[in-house]
């Protein structure tokens, strides 16, 4: 994800909402920042911060204006920094990375948090002095500048479908009055049924998750109880030490429901603190029966999936078989090419190893077919020499055991390449044309010398006579008919840079191809 950080200082409060447009237009997909998640730093000097009502009411305009301006943008207004609770807690200064930072050469750094660059940064914007620029003195019209009331144990609650604008703000004022552990009801999907189009609502594990992930990067001194309910009230009716509850204006009579179980109870009641967040009119809503919802609200998020993107398809990981007769140099051009950005190389020789160690069902499958000769008496592991000698000398022999050992290599490369996804997998394998892989390939590159070539290097390598080395090479298909099948061959018989040259040729040209087509993403990550 491409992380963006914005970084002004107190002077934010004077921003019209116009000025915080052109803000974070800076951020629009069409630029070349384009960040999907921004981290909003409103306060950088080192006097002791204070809670106020302008403070809240200026976070309302950057939330609401970013939903406005782009609903797929993720800001985040770090608030630890505001507050004067959590800045005075001896809290590690938090590392925030960043792929593009907008900060005015006026503001100075953030106290709590510290923004390190990403590995792939794409830029440090200084703006000099612009971000005070765009300070409109006619917009300075603010509620007065009042303290706020702040407690240990504050409550809040809801479905926190799609975290929005309004989410963000609730927790946000929840956060801001909290100096210890914040309370937050989440409710289960039985209670969301009737909700308009609840099909699309998260599951309560992925909710729980971004609710977490959210608060704990706005003011990772607090404590967050996240609890499931199954009734309007949750923990709020019967919990103690809960001491306020913050609610949006709309839910008011939810709060003071609260408060009227807790009477009946005999718990102490809590106070109640609103705000109003449903003031900001999001323009794009004209999906059939969606015309009539114009504010932020979790049903407008999911009219606005309807024919979007839900999660981002898999991204497709170009496959390179690497293949070559034994002594061609295949491993050391596997080697080279694994020292290329984005490249992931996996040795079939090394898994096919792995694949039937000591306690593998393939281990004895092999003993089974091969009798005890080929396992090491000492370590019981099979003994591979033992077995190439079977197998080599024998078609029959070497069938039986590629189709026992491939399935297995197969099924490896398939998950290590889920795992990494890299942008270019480079499947080594000798026997990858042999096994029928080719075809779920998107290039074959060959590696050749020729043959007696390859007998005097395996000779030498393996310490293994002439007849057993030409045996090895002719249990393998010919370098012509690999050739035939190749989309770009290899001739290893000089020195090393002359292959490497080869090789960074194929190298240039495969990322000529890919921007060409798909693989902007690659040139773009890596201009090297
Ligand atoms: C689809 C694939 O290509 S998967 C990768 C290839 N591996 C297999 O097919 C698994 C079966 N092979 C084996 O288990 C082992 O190679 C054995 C037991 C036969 C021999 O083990 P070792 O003596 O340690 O030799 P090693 O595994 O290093 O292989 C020697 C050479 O024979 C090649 N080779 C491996 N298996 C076979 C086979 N079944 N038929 C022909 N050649 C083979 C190797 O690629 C290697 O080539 P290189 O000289 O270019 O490095």
């Amino acid at each position: 994800m491409k992380v963006g950080v914005l970084q002004i200082d107190q002077h934010f409060l004077n921003l019209s909402s116009q000025s915080i447009s052109t803000l974070l237009s800076w951020c629009d997909p069409v630029t070349r920042f384009a960040p999907q998640r921004l981290f909003v730093f409103l306060r950088a000097n080192e006097a002791p911060p204070r809670v106020t009502t302008s403070l809240f009411e200026g976070i309302c305009k950057v939330y609401n204006q970013a939903f406005r301006h782009n609903p797929d943008l993720d800001v985040r207004v770090c608030l630890a920094n505001l507050k004067p609770a959590s800045f005075n807690q001896a809290i590690e200064r938090r590392v925030v990375t960043a792929d593009v930072v907008f900060r005015d050469d006026q503001a100075r750094l953030d106290p709590m948090f510290q923004i390190r660059p990403s590995a792939h940064v794409s830029g440090l914007v200084v703006t000099n002095g612009m971000l005070h620029e765009l300070i409109d003195a006619k917009d300075q019209q603010r509620a007065p500048e009042e303290d706020w009331a702040s407690y240990d144990n504050v409550v809040i609650g809801g479905t926190f479908d799609h975290l929005h604008a309004g989410h963000k703000l609730l927790l946000s004022n929840a956060i801001l009055r909290c100096n210890r552990k914040l309370t937050i009801g989440l409710t289960v999907q039985e209670m969301l049924k009737k909700k308009r189009l609840a099909d699309l609502i998260q599951p309560i594990e992925e909710r729980h998750r971004v609710l977490h992930e959210f608060c704990t990067a706005v003011d990772p001194s607090l404590e967050y109880n996240i609890v499931p309910i199954s009734d309007p009230f949750g923990p709020s009716i019967v919990d103690p030490d809960l001491e306020a509850i913050v609610a949006s204006e709309e839910t008011l009579d939810g709060a003071n429901a609260v408060n009227l179980e807790r009477h009946k109870k005999n718990l102490r009641p809590l106070r109640v603190h609103t705000f109003p967040v449903n003031d900001v009119v999001v323009v794009e809503s004209d999906i059939g029966e969606n015309s009539g919802l114009r504010t932020i609200s979790s049903s407008w998020c999911r009219h606005r999936l309807l024919g979007r993107v839900l999660k981002p398809p898999m991204r497709q990981v170009y496959l390179i078989g690497l293949t070559g007769g034994t002594g061609s140099g295949k491993s050391r051009i596997g080697s080279y090419l694994a020292a290329k950005p984005g490249v992931l190389v996996i040795d079939c020789d090394k898994i096919a190893h792995e694949a039937y160690r000591k306690g593998t069902t393939l281990h004895g499958r092999l003993i089974e077919e091969y009798g005890k000769e080929i396992v090491d008496t000492e370590s019981g592991e099979i003994a591979r020499k033992a077995l190439g000698t079977i197998v080599f000398s024998s078609p029959v022999a070497r069938e039986k055991l590629n189709r026992l050992v491939w399935p297995e290599v197969m099924k490896y490369c398939l998950s290590k390449i889920e795992e990494a996804a890299p942008e270019v997998a480079v499947i080594d394998a000798a026997l990858l044309l042999e096994a029928g892989w080719g075809s779920s390939l998107n290039e074959i590159w060959v590696v050749f010398v020729p043959e007696d070539e390859a007998v005097n290097r395996i000779m030498e390598r393996d310490e293994i006579s002439e007849e057993y080395a030409r045996a090895r090479i002719r249990s393998q298909m010919s370098n012509r008919d690999r050739i035939n099948q190749a989309n770009i061959a290899f001739c290893s018989s000089w020195a090393f840079d002359v292959t490497n040259a080869q090789v960074d040729r194929a190298w240039t040209e495969l990322r000529q191809r890919l921007s060409r087509g798909r693989g902007q993403d690659l040139l773009s990550l890596h201009p090297d």
